[in-house]
């Protein structure tokens, strides 16, 4: 495992969203630098995004108090479909090896089955709420960001497929901590080798975070304050035809025991188009066949339980 710093874009010609004119020379070398940093490494750091870290910290405040209850208390808030929580052991993002040591709460818009430990944590679904249409707002921008910067004349061509119904998510994740009594099993992560499913995904981390180079080598990405990860899913693949490649990523048990020791805290925001929307490769390339995106999000999110 090595080292590796994430490359940061500064992004903040992106945010004036009413006005941002591609042609205007910083807004049109920002998205140059995001796509080739995605094409180059599968991953670039975000700074001035505009999400204040407030907004995460609050999040992930509400869900620690929430993942501090006993489990017979969560069960109440067990998922149903893709929301709600999924406690250490139940979610294996690499299916077939055992679930992954971690609490997990999601939030997805619209669903009217989400209900909320209001007792416990009286200010989680303000907060996932809040975060959630940040990131919804930057994630529209970064769409644009891709097609401008593809060299796409249309600079709404994937942001279009994500105006709908879909299955965009947003989840806190406490991976608790590593201690003598912990019983893992062989083979148990905190995060298991994946790669993401949607069009793209926001990941506010503070170091844990290893990543596949194209060299096959795992380079371990630390946390750079003030900043947000992007990687983009498979469905971004397959619609650029492999232009932007979706890096397999994990969340190993750390070597170190003061890591291991450690709680890990990370708050992620899922894009995925809208479910009805039907992805094809961008060139007309058949490298892949279409795919209706609830067609694909399901099987995939079907194996992780
Ligand atoms: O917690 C993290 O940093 C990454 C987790 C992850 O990759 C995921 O839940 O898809
Ligand atoms: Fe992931």
């Amino acid at each position: 495992m090595e080292g590796s710093a994430a490359n940061v874009v500064d992004i903040s010609p992106l945010l004036q969203i009413q006005t941002m004119d591609f042609k205007e020379p910083a807004s049109a070398a920002v998205c140059r630098d995001l796509v080739r940093e995605i094409t180059q490494s599968g991953f670039v750091a975000l700074s001035n995004h505009g999400i204040p870290i407030e907004s995460t910290d609050k999040l992930i405040s509400n869900s620690s108090s929430f993942f501090a209850q006993d489990d017979a208390f969560k069960q109440k808030y067990a998922r149903k479909g893709i929301d709600g929580w999924s406690g250490p052991g139940i979610e294996s993002l690499n299916p077939g090896t055992p679930g992954d040591y971690k609490d997990a709460y999601n939030y997805s818009r619209g669903h009217a089955t989400q209900c909320w430990p209001e007792e416990v944590a009286p200010g989680m679904k303000e907060a996932f709420e809040d975060v959630f249409e940040r990131c919804d707002a930057l994630s529209k921008s970064i769409l644009k960001a891709f097609a401008v910067g593809l060299g796409m004349e249309d600079a709404e061509f994937f942001a279009k497929a994500h105006y709908s119904q879909s299955s965009t998510n947003l989840r806190c994740v406490v991976y608790p901590p590593i201690g003598e009594g912990t019983q893992l099993k062989d083979g148990q992560m905190r995060c298991g080798q994946h790669s993401d499913f949607g069009s793209l995904t926001l990941l506010f981390q503070d170091g844990g975070l290893e990543v596949l180079s194209e060299t096959g080598q795992w380079l371990s990405l630390p946390g750079i304050p003030g900043t947000v990860l992007l990687i983009v899913g498979d469905l971004m693949q397959r619609w650029t035809a492999d232009r932007l490649k979706a890096i397999v990523h994990k969340v190993d048990i750390p070597r170190e025991e003061e890591a291991r020791k450690a709680a890990r805290k990370s708050v992620i925001f899922f894009v995925q188009p809208d479910n009805e929307w039907v992805v094809r490769c961008f060139n007309g390339s058949d490298k892949y066949p279409p795919i209706k995106t609830i067609d694909y999000f399901q099987s995939k999110v079907d194996a992780l339980y």
